[in-house]
């Protein structure tokens, strides 16, 4: 057929190939998705501007390997990756539980350092080359989408330690997705230097954030410190997963799939948009004894890595 959907490849900016869907049209490809919920999945580039969404990342063939595709191979395979998660994970249909269409637009700006999610999509830099190159590791993917799940649903405020929480979620569902460290942005994040992050969920410090609420940060920097704060959250999910001593406190551990499935719930049924990091601790609580009881093991973990961190 002329117009079809497809399973293609690319150029990963990261090295190796992605294995992508595609959609064919008058021999021309896409980086469109029909198969998913959805009626679309789709990543275009922005062509170092500011419009969005853009225009449409094509090739002649299915296999996308101009050096100019690689950044959105990367972001459609996250697109397509983290929508999978929602959905195979925690039932969840799209950000919205309702199969809204999901676009990412990459080559935002000229050596942009960062990326967003802008309440309607994914928008990607490309990096200076040296702070980053392209935004579009998984984990910042699922970090953006996620944004789009907490706007949905709790919809906690961007500020303060409603903004920290937010800021968490994002963190804790993308290490969740990208599921072999604990570190967020590894792969974007200065090519230059190896073993280093953005942020890492198991030392906050590295990424200078606190991993305790009495060094959290108090000033107005950062819309009071969301991307710092959440260094706090940050830990307790780290230790609830992971396990360990820390300040004192032996957190047993519970292994990163009761983990997800805590938060998940805390946020889709507990947080609301003023929740803070008392009521994160609270929120968590309610979720683990709603799945696993407040006897047992579970609770005790959360109960304990957040006293590690200290809050309650
Ligand atoms: O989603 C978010 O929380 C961040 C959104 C940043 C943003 C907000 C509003 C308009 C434009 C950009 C983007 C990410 C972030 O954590 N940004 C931090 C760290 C950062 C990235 N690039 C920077 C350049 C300069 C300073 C800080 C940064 C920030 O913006 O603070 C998330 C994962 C990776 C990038
Ligand atoms: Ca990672
Ligand atoms: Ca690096
Ligand atoms: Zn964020």
């Amino acid at each position: 057929a002329s117009v079809a959907p497809e399973v293609g490849s690319g150029t990963s900016t990261f090295g190796g190939s992605r294995t992508i869907p595609t959609y064919s049209s008058g021999g021309t490809y896409y980086l469109y998705d029909t198969t998913r919920g959805p009626s679309y999945i789709r990543t275009m580039t922005g062509n170092n501007g500011t419009s969005l969404p853009g225009s449409y990342i094509t090739d002649t063939d299915n296999n996308f390997t101009d050096t100019a595709a690689r950044a959105g191979v990367d972001a459609h395979y996250g697109a397509v990756t983290v929508y999978d998660y929602y959905q195979n994970t925690h039932g969840r249909n799209s950000y919205n539980g309702a199969g809204a269409n999901i676009t990412s637009t990459v080559h935002h700006r000229v050596n942009y350092n960062n990326a967003f999610w802008n309440g309607q999509q994914m928008v990607y830099g490309d990096g200076d080359g040296s702070q980053f190159q392209a935004l579009v590791d998984l984990d910042i993917v699922a970090h953006e989408l996620t944004h789009a799940v907490t706007g949905a649903t709790a919809g906690l405020i961007y500020q303060n330690e409603s903004g920290a929480l937010n800021e968490a979620v994002s963190d804790i569902m993308a290490v969740m997705v990208d599921r072999d460290d604990w570190r967020l942005g590894e792969l974007s994040y200065t090519p230059g230097v190896s073993g280093d992050a953005l942020r890492n969920l198991a030392n906050p410090p590295e990424g200078n954030q606190p991993d305790n609420y009495a060094d959290r940060y108090t000033g107005s920097q950062d819309n009071g410190g969301v991307h710092i704060n959440s260094g706090i959250p940050n830990k307790a999910a780290y230790l609830m997963a992971a396990g360990g001593t820390f300040r004192g406190v032996t957190v047993a551990s519970i292994g990163r799939a009761k983990t997800e499935k805590i938060w998940y719930r805390a946020l889709t049924q507990y947080f609301t948009s003023s929740t803070n990091l008392a009521g994160a601790r609270q929120g968590t609580l309610s979720a683990t004894a709603d799945l696993y009881g407040s006897g047992g093991a579970e609770y005790a973990a959360v109960q304990n890595a957040w006293a590690a961190v200290g809050i309650g």
